[in-house]
């Protein structure tokens, strides 16, 4: 058995939520002394794609997420995390195999790395929630003695509200099951254009919780959460639509992802 669909079998067959980082693109190491931040981009990446790198480019560039206390910005400060959910707490078993959504994973953490210059790494976990996500990143930074690191959770629009959403952590209240992750965590929130509410509802989302107008959602959290809109080309772009175009055997979904994953799709045919 190849090491990486060990590591893939332990964490499917783990009793326990787990984490692993199973690469780092060549370039950097993954955390270095400087590294005070790490974004992470949680996703089946059933493709990845270029919302998904949108997302993460957005995220290097905007201002209120960098420490304040440097006396400037370094971006060997920050590092990206691609994070692949095998568990995921809202959808069943999807094309196409772990093992695929890993190799493009790689493609893109490479792309990364050489576009944004910044590390990259790759890691997989069996916690649908984000708060277990978030738990299990930092205990394995603590046993890398990478402490105080503040990890940036990269989300559209539409898993935010599922974020925030009481459901998912009956029967503790929302204050009280995300408590720890907003006092240690941040998110960075790009607005989307399959949901109901219009771009301006979504800008606004943030002032609400502010002005304490969500029931359930401390206004101290607002210092949390920073939503910044999406841009036109990338808004619309989903792995789902991806899919169907492949499936339709159509070939325009080449340009909504990043060359070497188009590379790795029409020589691998991971969908179909
Ligand atoms: N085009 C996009 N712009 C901004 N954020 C995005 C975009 N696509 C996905 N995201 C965000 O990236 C994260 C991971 O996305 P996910 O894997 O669900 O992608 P997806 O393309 O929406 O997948 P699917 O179509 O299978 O539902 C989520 O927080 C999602 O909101
Ligand atoms: N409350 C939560 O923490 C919460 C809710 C819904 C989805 N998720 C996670 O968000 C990620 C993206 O989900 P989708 O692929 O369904 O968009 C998955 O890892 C999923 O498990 C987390």
């Amino acid at each position: 058995m190849s090491s990486l669909t060990s590591q893939l079998q332990s964490i499917l067959s783990a009793g326990h939520n787990s984490f692993k980082l199973v690469y780092t693109a060549p370039a950097n190491q993954f955390i270095l002394p400087l590294t005070k931040q790490i974004l992470v981009l949680d996703s089946s990446f059933n493709p990845p794609h270029n919302g998904h790198f949108s997302l993460i480019a957005k995220s290097m560039n905007h201002s209120r997420l960098d420490d304040h206390s440097m006396s400037h910005t370094s971006i060997n400060s920050k590092s990206v995390l691609l994070l692949l959910s095998v568990k995921n707490a809202d959808k069943g078993v999807q094309p196409a195999k772990f093992e695929d959504r890993l190799a493009m994973m790689y493609k893109m953490a490479d792309h990364i790395s050489e576009q944004l210059g910044v590390a990259c790494g790759v890691g997989i976990t069996n916690c649908s929630l984000f708060v277990d996500k978030a738990k299990e990143i930092q205990n394995y930074l603590a046993e890398t003695q990478s402490n105080n690191l503040k990890l940036t959770f990269l989300l559209g629009y539409d898993t935010l509200i599922r974020l925030l959403d009481p459901k998912y952590y009956v029967p503790q209240k929302l204050g009280d099951a995300l408590g720890s992750f907003f006092s240690t965590n941040d998110c960075f929130v790009l607005t989307r254009k399959n949901t109901s509410l219009s771009l301006e509802d979504q800008l606004s989302f943030v002032g609400m919780i502010k002005d304490g107008q969500l029931a359930d959602v401390p206004a101290t959290w607002a210092d949390k959460i920073h939503v910044v809109s999406g841009d036109d080309k990338n808004l619309n772009v989903s792995s789902s639509d991806i899919r169907k175009l492949i499936q339709a055997n159509e070939t325009s979904w080449t340009s909504n992802t990043m060359p070497k994953v188009a590379e790795y799709i029409t020589s691998h045919h991971p969908y179909q």
